[in-house]
This record gives C-alpha cells, sequence and structure tokens, in this order.
C-alpha cells in the first residue's frame, strides 16, 4: 500500500522543488535508503517551527532527501517571545532524527520592537535562518509557507492598493529559500501530519482576532468562500503566479529603461535620471524606474510605499516648478530643467 494522498503530495513536492540539486537521476534510493558516502550531496535544510505545515514538510524532507543523494537537516527558531517557547524548540530538535534530518538546531534570537513584534519576529527569524544556513554551508532552506498563506498574502495586499509586483505574493525560490508547498493547500499538511502520526504545535496568535492575518483567515475567507464560491482561495494563488510573470517582464523593461535614461549617472552627486527618456515610458515602467533609482541612492525598498513614488512621478508628469521630494532613508529628489536627481547617501550595490 501506498502513503496517505497527503503524505504523497507533500513528497512530491518537495522532490519536485529539489529537482535541480539532485545528484540521482533516477530518483531511486540505493541499497541502504542513504546518501552514498562518497558523493556527499548538497546540505538542504528545513525551517521548522513544529506547526502542521513545516513539520509535514521537514518529515517529507526526511523521506526524499536520501532518494536524491542529498543531505537534509532541520532548523528551528526560539524567538523567546510565548511561555514554553524555549520548550517547543527543544522538542522539535528531538524529533529530528526520527524523521530522517541530520544536523538539527534550535536558534535563539533577540526580537527587536521595530515594526511591530510580528515584524521584528520575522525579520530576527530570517536573519538567525540566512546565519545558520552559511555556518552549515547548505545549499537551501525551505519554508512552509502553503497556498493558503499565498492566498491571504494577496488578499492582505488587495486591501492596501499593492501593484503587481506586491501582488505576486511571495516567491516560491528567493536567496537561499524554497517554499515547496506553495501550490498545495493548507488542509494537506494537516492531513499529513495526522496520518504519520506526529501531532503539530498549534500557535496561539493563529487565532488571536488581534492579528490581521488570522483575520484574513478565520473571518474574511470563508466569507468569500461562502459567497463566490469554493475556488476563491485557489483563485487568489492563480493571480499571484499570473503577478508575478507580469511584474518580472516590467521590471525587465524598467532595467532597460533605467540605464537609458541615466542621464548624470550614478556617483557621489547622486543619481541623475533623464526626464525625457523617463516620459516616454509608460507609467508603470516609470514608477519602478523611478523606485529603482530611490534605493539606489539610498531609500530601502521596502520603506518606500507607492504613495512616494507617485509624489515623485509628479515629478515628472505633473511638473510646474515644485520643490522636491523627501523620501525615506534620507533621499531627497529634486528636477533641474530636464534632470530629476536623487540625492542621499548611496549605497553600494547599485541595481
Ligand atoms: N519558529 C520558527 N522556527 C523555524 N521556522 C519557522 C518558525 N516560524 C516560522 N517558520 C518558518 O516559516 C514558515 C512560515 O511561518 P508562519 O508562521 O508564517 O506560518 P505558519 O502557517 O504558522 O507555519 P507553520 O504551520 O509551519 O508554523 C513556516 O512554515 C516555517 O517554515
Amino acid at each position: 500500500m501506498g502513503p496517505h494522498p497527503a503524505v504523497a503530495d507533500v513528497r512530491r513536492a518537495v522532490r519536485l522543488c529539489l529537482a535541480d540539486l539532485s545528484n540521482r537521476k533516477s530518483g531511486k534510493p540505493d541499497k541502504s535508503g542513504k546518501p552514498d558516502e562518497r558523493e556527499q550531496g548538497a546540505l538542504v535544510l528545513v525551517a521548522c517551527s513544529g506547526g502542521a505545515d513545516s513539520l509535514a514538510l521537514a518529515a517529507a524532507l526526511g523521506f526524499c532527501a536520501p532518494r536524491l543523494g542529498l543531505r537534509a537537516g532541520l532548523l528551528t527558531v526560539d524567538h523567546g517571545l510565548q511561555e514554553g517557547s524555549a520548550e517547543r524548540a527543544r522538542e522539535v530538535v528531538r524529533l529530528a532524527p526520527a524523521l530522517g534530518l541530520g544536523p538539527a538546531e534550535a536558534l535563539t534570537v533577540v526580537v527587536g520592537g521595530a515594526g511591530g513584534p510580528e515584524a521584528a519576529a520575522r525579520e530576527a527569524r530570517y536573519e538567525a535562518l540566512s546565519r545558520a544556513a552559511r555556518r552549515l554551508d547548505a545549499a537551501v532552506v525551505l519554508l512552509g509557507h502553503t497556498l493558503d498563506d499565498q492566498a491571504e498574502t494577496v488578499l492582505l495586499r488587495l486591501a492596501r492598493g499593492s501593484g503587481t509586483r506586491s501582488l505576486a505574493g511571495m516567491p516560491e525560490i528567493s536567496d537561499i529559500y524554497r517554499r515547496p508547498l506553495l501550490g498545495l493547500a493548507r488542509v494537506r499538511t494537516r492531513q499529513a501530519c495526522a496520518a504519520l502520526g506526529l501531532s503539530p504545535w498549534v500557535d496561539p496568535h493563529n487565532a488571536d482576532p488581534a492579528y490581521t492575518r488570522p483575520r484574513v483567515r478565520h473571518d474574511v475567507l470563508p466569507v468569500l468562500e461562502a459567497a463566490l464560491g469554493p475556488g476563491v482561495t485557489e483563485a487568489l494563488a492563480r493571480t499571484a503566479r499570473l503577478c508575478r510573470d507580469d511584474a518580472d517582464a516590467l521590471d525587465e523593461w524598467a532595467g532597460d529603461v533605467y540605464v537609458k535614461s541615466l542621464e548624470a549617472g550614478v556617483g557621489e552627486a547622486g543619481v541623475g535620471l533623464s526626464v525625457a527618456v523617463l516620459a516616454e515610458a509608460p507609467a508603470a515602467v516609470r514608477r519602478r524606474v523611478l523606485r529603482r533609482a530611490a534605493v539606489a541612492a539610498g531609500s530601502s525598498a521596502s520603506a518606500l510605499a507607492a504613495v512616494h513614488i507617485e509624489e515623485v512621478d509628479r515629478l515628472v508628469t505633473g511638473w510646474h516648478g515644485q520643490k522636491g521630494v523627501d523620501l525615506p532613508g534620507g533621499v531627497g529628489v529634486v528636477r533641474r530643467y530636464g534632470t530629476l536627481y536623487f540625492v542621499g547617501k548611496l549605497v553600494d550595490n547599485l541595481a
């Protein structure tokens, strides 16, 4: 008898996601079911909170890694924000060998206050995960976001009035991170855990209406599904995929226009763009070029809101002598005749 269908689904998702790293073309296990000692494969880590999504993912990684000729390990992060968090982290680490995961570590982080506790915890978590991955020389770190997480993200961003890049939601691959479960409904990870006899941890925050995401999860999406039909979650995730393709194409176009419009160049004086070249570009492309220039001059991408860029855009398309625009990160934008200058502390990695 084969595995439970949900277990098979999670394993398939992991296999597909790691296929490019595999050194076993057949996908069949070797005799021992363990990675060949002579050709030690790449190390794949799973970031596991102990919740159903990342627990099902960890189990699937432990199963698939030897069959793909890869090594597998686990990282769990103790944010120190909830009672019993250290004990839970230890429990997740203790579970790792039974799941077939080699190095397993609990990382302790200190969460600062900037941007609210959720955002600060996330930032501290990613920093700790990236550092540990570098130290262990891991090729990738897997995250357990599901189709439902993606749909919630898209809905939240729609409600904020986001553009295509933001509506593209979470990418399947970014930097060392991969999200194999983005195409899989959350219910499948619950089913997979149950079928494997695993008892996931339930985050009390996930039911706390004080947080926005739980409200979307429990109050908004069920109402949409009831009113518009059961395909809404899947449809929102599809919107993310479509927006990603559009955003990628526009970014590429904007890259060309950015280079063409660089008039005063990028240097000590700032970034100078040709207004004539900018004015010729479609609005969606122009806004991307302006964002790029702002980041090159020292604004942080996450602090730049759509309203900031719209204000800068008015210096191009609605110019009647206004004095300039201040952007986050201490960047100022001024227009002098045919050139738009972004002046501020320049960052090293220019676009
Ligand atoms: N404390 C943690 N330690 C390690 N990884 C984590 C931790 N918290 C979250 N992650 C990783 O980030 C992913 C998304 O976490 P998030 O809290 O947004 O979602 P979630 O729905 O609560 O996920 P899960 O059910 O796996 O806890 C998780 O699936 C996991 O891979």
